[in-house]
């Protein structure tokens, strides 16, 4: 019998290919404007997952020729002492990002924050200028995980206009972004999350379907269209029985490979996107201000 396996949208190969374009692009234009792009990743705590991912960070910024400006503070450091870090670090002429490692400690305002950098040095693309931007269709910085699936979509050639996509999350951080970026690109888009009746008609009515909720496997292969494309970007970290720890998406990969016609693995899809995007960001803002 003929069993139909979907083709993988490899994250990790694309993150690497333009991790690689980057580092041409930093060796390139560092003559000519005199110093390396900079990343500042502030992060107050230390929760293990956090500091697992700004490590990361550091080390893909260490791989590109970025500076990377880390700074970790105890978790009972004060909104006011965070804000003149920000305040410090938006007239730093060597900083070319700023990004606030989230969740914060519980006393802390992120909102509040997120506000105070400079816009143009918002790498993660949440300031509220680059979420209008993004409204109004005009370039400006991107949120990272939407555009990481953008850019995965484009290198495989997935057409978008008129296609209908639905998205899972209403997220400022994935959803919300994520459904506008779709809008840009011509496709119907529909919006469902966690108050929305009759999930599985919705899903199945997918062309394009993004996961952006945190409920492992939440998505079943029987709420896919047979040919969608399948884009998780749920990170959860699970325990099963024996005790052993894995990462998982939102959706139920092996089951629903057999239906989609693409579909993004977990790990290796969407999470090395994202920092590649935070990284592409970086060196935008980098080359903006030299206006190359
Ligand atoms: N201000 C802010 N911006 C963020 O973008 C942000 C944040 N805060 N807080 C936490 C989340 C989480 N996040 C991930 C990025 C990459 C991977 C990633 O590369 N994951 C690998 C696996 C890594 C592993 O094995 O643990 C993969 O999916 O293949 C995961 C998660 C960014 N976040």
């Amino acid at each position: 019998m003929e069993t139909h396996t979907a083709k993988i949208l490899d994250g990790k190969a694309l993150a690497q290919k333009i991790q690689t374009e980057l580092a041409a692009t930093i060796t390139e234009s560092q003559p000519k404007i005199g110093r390396v792009p900079g990343l500042a990743v502030l992060m107050v705590g230390d929760n293990p997952a956090s500091a697992a991912y700004v490590k990361n960070k550091e080390k893909a910024c260490a791989k590109v020729g970025i500076a990377s400006f880390g700074k970790h503070f105890p978790t009972q450091t004060s909104q006011t002492e965070l804000e003149a870090v920000i305040a410090q670090l938006n007239e730093d002429e060597r900083v070319d990002g700023i990004l606030v490692q989230l969740p914060l400690p519980n006393h802390l305002d992120a909102v509040g924050l997120l506000h105070t950098i400079a816009p143009d040095k918002d790498a993660d693309g949440l300031h509220p200028v680059n979420l209008g931007r993004l409204v109004r269709g005009e370039t400006g910085l991107r949120s990272c995980t939407p555009a990481g699936v953008m850019r995965l979509l484009q290198e495989y050639k997935i057409s978008l206009a008129g296609k209908q996509a639905v998205v899972l999350g209403r997220s400022i951080l994935v959803g919300k972004p994520m459904a506008l970026m779709l809008l840009e690109a011509d496709a119907t888009v529909t919006i469902a999350h966690s108050r929305s009746q009759d999930l599985k008609t919705i899903t199945q009515n997918a062309d394009i379907l993004i996961a952006a909720v945190g409920i492992p496997g939440l998505i079943t292969a029987d709420m896919v269209k047979p040919g969608a494309v399948v884009v998780d970007v749920g990170i959860n970290r699970v325990t099963d029985s024996s005790g052993k720890n894995s990462l998982v998406g939102d959706v139920q990969f092996a089951a629903t490979a057999d239906v989609a016609e693409y579909i993004t693995p977990v790990p290796g899809g969407i999470g090395p996107m994202t920092v590649a995007m935070l990284l592409q960001n970086t060196v935008s803002s980098y080359l903006q201000v030299h206006n190359l």
